[in-house]
């Protein structure tokens, strides 16, 4: 093996376990490949409309690469060659790289799933131990046996979802957004992919997760991302994965329900524990599988006696439901999301400290959209052309250009875009409907819909408090800040407020239970 062999077997066991989505994995790409490297095609650690990763120059030249000097090796080891300790893990990750691109990346997740038709299953994970063997037997490798091998396999295909699914779904060429993909990417992995599936891979859902940032940024779609990309063992005896990982995802909207519903949907209750309580209820965290998630959406928005019993969960992964005293185990990850800020909330006594630290354990922030135009103006054009895809997919082109042409004639360059991303997917959808698009920004709809009837005396005193609780709390953010104003009472303004009319407030559709 000469010193260029040497350098590339160093690096690929390295790039093996990095992150994708990192700016380090393309300095690795670039050490490995020397000359040979493709400058203009830097782009992995941000999806654009006309790149997908694939058709990548730099890693099909890797796997060209990596495949040549693994069959060179294991052509050494069965011709009776040794390999020192260090030169065993090199080989190693080299051959675990081969079999990731050879026979996982390859292939549409539904040809591996539990969904696929047995036949296909059969076919990928034969092909895939077989191939196993012909690496790993008669070397020093620990456990080469076949369940190391539906290891192995069951972890590459969690790689293969999680890359799919942050690839995909979370879009935005801007720095900020490039970060956060490779932030839900080391909560799912960490950011040591080797020790993840030597040991992790089990017990890493029991950290939960808690996803910050303004509305409208993807908090959702990032939880759905991190849920739907968990460990999955696969049972080489059935050939099968042992549960479908499409059905891993449980949202909750805690600020759509009252104190008594949440804490009956998330630990279930005994017939007649309260009024109304006619049968008995299993709570989401009950339905839970062991490897999916409970999404708590809007967890500022949880009352004092449930963020006890919820600390409890994230302590001791125990509850019981209401009206009983014999505790459940909760098998599954909790992932929580605000667009509060929790910090202050817990300074100013509204929310648990123990519970904030439980859950600052793995912290992500998802960027405003102006945050990201701020870093990439130019970055407005690949967003408007992938949702532009989503909208309307034989169409994409034009309306992505109207949109465009609607947006720089229209709206002031500086536009703020208050809803952020799911603001910017009304206005292409708008634009498509109807040609045009009308920013619902709170003076607007205040103005429209409940100052004009205010003023034409069409509303009741009820109405009157409700409009006004709501409109404040869209300025505001927080019940404590409108109690204040209003003085009034934190549950009164809670109880008032307008869900449909907050959602046109802040430009977003309303919410769902
Ligand atoms: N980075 C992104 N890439 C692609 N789509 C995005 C992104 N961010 C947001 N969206 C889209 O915007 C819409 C709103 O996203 P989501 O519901 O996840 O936001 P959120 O932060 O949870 O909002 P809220 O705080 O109001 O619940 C969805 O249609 C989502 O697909």
């Amino acid at each position: 093996m000469n010193a260029a062999d040497t350098q590339f077997l160093e690096t690929l066991a390295k790039l093996n376990n990095s992150n994708p989505f990192s700016r380090e994995r393309l300095e690795l790409e670039r050490q490995a490949l020397g000359d040979a490297y493709r400058p203009d095609d830097d782009e992995l650690w941000s999806r654009t409309p006309h790149t997908r990763l694939k058709e990548r120059p730099n890693v099909a030249l890797l796997t060209e690469r990596a495949d040549e000097m693994a069959v060179r090796m294991r052509e050494k080891l069965q011709a009776g060659e040794t390999f020192d300790r260090q030169l065993q893990e090199q080989y190693d990750a080299l051959a675990t790289y081969v079999l990731y691109y050879r026979h996982v990346a390859v292939r549409k997740i539904d040809e591996i799933a539990g969904t696929a038709t047995q036949a296909k299953r059969h076919r990928v994970w034969r092909e895939f131990w077989s191939e196993y063997q012909l690496f790993f037997s008669g070397t020093a490798r620990v456990g080469h046996d076949r369940q190391a091998a539906a290891h192995l396999f069951a972890c590459l295909f969690q790689v293969r979802r999680a890359f799919k699914h942050i690839f995909d779904c979370i879009l935005g060429e801007s720095l900020p957004v490039a970060r956060l993909r490779e932030q839900v990417w080391q909560s799912i992995f960490t950011h040591d992919l080797q020790r993840y599936r030597r040991s992790l891979y089990h017990s890493l859902r029991e950290l939960p997760t808690l996803i910050t940032g303004p509305s409208g940024t993807g908090k959702e779609l990032v939880a759905r991302s991190i849920a739907m990309s968990q460990y999955l063992s696969f049972d080489p005896e059935q050939e099968r994965f042992v549960e479908d990982h499409s059905c891993a995802f449980t949202p909750l909207n805690l600020s759509a329900l009252s104190p008594t519903l949440i804490e009956s949907e998330l630990f279930g209750h005994r017939r007649g524990a309260f009024t109304g309580a006619d049968a008995d209820r299993v709570g989401w965290l009950e339905a839970c599988r062991p490897h999916g998630a409970v999404f708590l959406d809007e967890i500022g928005e949880l009352d004092m006696t449930i963020q006890v019993k919820l600390l409890r969960v994230l302590q001791q992964r125990t509850y019981c439901r209401i009206g009983e005293s014999n505790e459940r185990t909760f098998a599954g990850k909790i992932i929580a999301a605000t667009n509060r800020d929790l910090a202050a909330e817990m300074h100013s006594g509204q929310f648990r400290h123990d519970l904030f630290y439980r859950l600052c354990a793995d912290l992500i922030e998802t960027p405003s959209l102006a945050a990201q135009l701020a870093d990439r103006p130019a970055a407005l054009e690949g967003l408007v052309l992938l949702l532009a895809e989503r909208i309307a997919p034989g169409e994409a082109n034009t309306l992505a250009s109207e949109a465009l042409q609607w947006i720089a004639k229209n709206l002031p360059a500086d536009y703020a875009w208050p809803g952020n991303i799911r603001e910017l997917e009304q206005c292409v959808r708008n634009i498509l409907v109807r040609g045009e698009y009308r920013p619902h920004t709170p003076q607007q709809v205040s103005r429209v819909e409940w100052l004009a009837n205010a003023e034409s005396g069409k509303l009741s005193a009820e109405q009157m408090l409700r409009s006004y609780a709501t409109w404040l709390y869209a300025k505001h953010g927080t019940y404590e800040a409108v109690a204040k104003q209003m003085e009034i009472d934190r549950r009164t303004v809670k109880s008032k407020i307008d869900q449909a009319m907050l959602a046109k407030l802040q430009g977003s559709p309303s919410k769902r239970a």
